[in-house]
């Protein structure tokens, strides 16, 4: 679970994460939102479900974009568990759009 992937493991996931790039160094996404309180509630989800994954994204808020970046800071690259991050992103993303 914390093995660091290799980057064609990492190109290979992304071919399933749509909106996601990167490499084994990190995979961002970049979402804009229709306002900023959309965005700070699907910051406000994340941060939750981030405490429940006890992984967490780096985010930077810019009024209403959003840019997730998701490594495993311990390991020093992209693990499974940011791809599992990553997907859970994407659907809080979903909810609030
Ligand atoms: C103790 C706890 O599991 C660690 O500090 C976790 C918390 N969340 C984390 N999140 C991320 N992205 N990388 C980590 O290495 C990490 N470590």
């Amino acid at each position: 679970m914390a093995d660091v992937l290799t980057a064609e493991a990492v190109r290979d996931e992304l071919g399933g994460l749509a909106g996601w790039s990167g490499d084994p160094a990190g995979i961002t996404r970049t979402v804009e939102l229709a306002s900023f309180p959309d965005a700070i509630a699907v910051v406000d989800r994340v941060a939750a479900t981030a405490e429940e994954l006890d992984h967490h994204p780096d985010i930077d808020i810019r009024w209403r974009t959003l840019t997730f970046r998701c490594v495993t800071h311990s390991a020093g690259g992209v693990t499974r568990r940011d791809l599992e991050l990553a997907r859970r992103i994407d659907e809080i993303v979903e909810s609030v759009r």
